[in-house]
């Protein structure tokens, strides 16, 4: 996958990407926090809807050139439980966009052998969205390419809640011994418990937090923050994210 990385690179003047792009492993794990939607909307005098607009083409080019250069997961946090208290209007716009995606890519996430899967809870999202959803996902669950994997209606503080109460189930049941429990009883109760870690996580928009995404597993990912507005991002921030985490990795892998 490394040539792939290679040649995309080979294709870019020097000064695009820096030269240590191709040393060090790629990230097996990405996850993008994908703000700065509505701040891209105000700053246009459009209304915030054209930024979600926008940013779902960017997902497009994004997810595509993940694939492609060989990123084995790529989370993108699409809708958190605190959304929810955003205008009407807004939310039945956001939960209007995975069908909006899905009718257009579908086929070609299929034909790039991509496996769409889901994070959060499908309490209160409408039949429509979880139709559009559960149809990709039933589409591609044979898939053997990168798994995108959208976090939708997701919240880490439930989704720990949520595995802590399944573990103090099977200690009131017997089945567990509270001082037995290991991370690894936690990390199975978890929505990604069939993923790893992400190794690299990506914000845009220049707010420096995690806001309730993937807390217990981000624990040993590595950061990288972009003033970028979502809309904005380009395949060529993407690759300086993945050069500046393959740099770190190899002055670690130094060590
Ligand atoms: C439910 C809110 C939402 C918002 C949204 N935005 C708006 C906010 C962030 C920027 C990207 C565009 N996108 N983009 C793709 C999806 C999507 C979700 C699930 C799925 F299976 C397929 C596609 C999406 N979902």
């Amino acid at each position: 996958m490394l040539e792939i990385f290679s040649k995309w690179k080979a294709n870019l003047t020097s000064a695009d990407v820096p030269d240590q792009a191709e040393e060090g492993e790629l990230p097996q794990h990405i996850a993008i926090i994908m703000d700065g939607n509505g701040r891209w909307a105000k700053k246009k005098g459009l209304p915030r809807i054209a930024g979600h607009r926008e940013g779902m083409k960017v997902v497009t080019k994004i997810v595509r050139t993940a694939s492609n250069i060989g990123i084995e997961v790529l989370t993108l946090y699409a809708f958190s439980t605190e959304n929810w208290k955003r205008p009407k209007k807004e939310v039945d716009y956001l939960l209007g966009l995975p069908e909006r995606y899905l009718s257009a890519e579908l086929p070609k996430l299929i034909e790039n052998n991509v496996q769409v899967r889901l994070i959060g809870t499908t309490e209160n999202l409408p039949d429509h969205t979880l139709r559009a959803v559960e149809k990709a996902i039933k589409d591609t669950k044979h898939n053997t390419g990168m798994i995108l994997n959208f976090a939708l209606n997701y919240g880490s503080r439930f989704e720990m809640l949520e595995a802590m109460k399944s573990v103090g189930r099977k200690i009131e049941s017997g089945e567990l011994k509270a001082d037995f429990i290991t991370e690894e009883h936690i990390q199975t109760h978890l929505m990604t418990s069939k993923l790893k870690d992400p190794d690299l996580l990506i914000r845009t928009s220049g707010e420096i937090r995690l806001s309730n995404f993937m807390l217990w597993q981000l624990a040993y990912s590595e950061f990288w923050f972009t003033d970028v507005l979502w809309p904005d991002f380009k395949e060529q921030d993407f690759m300086e994210a993945i050069a500046v985490y393959q740099k770190r990795k190899r002055r670690y892998g130094g060590v």
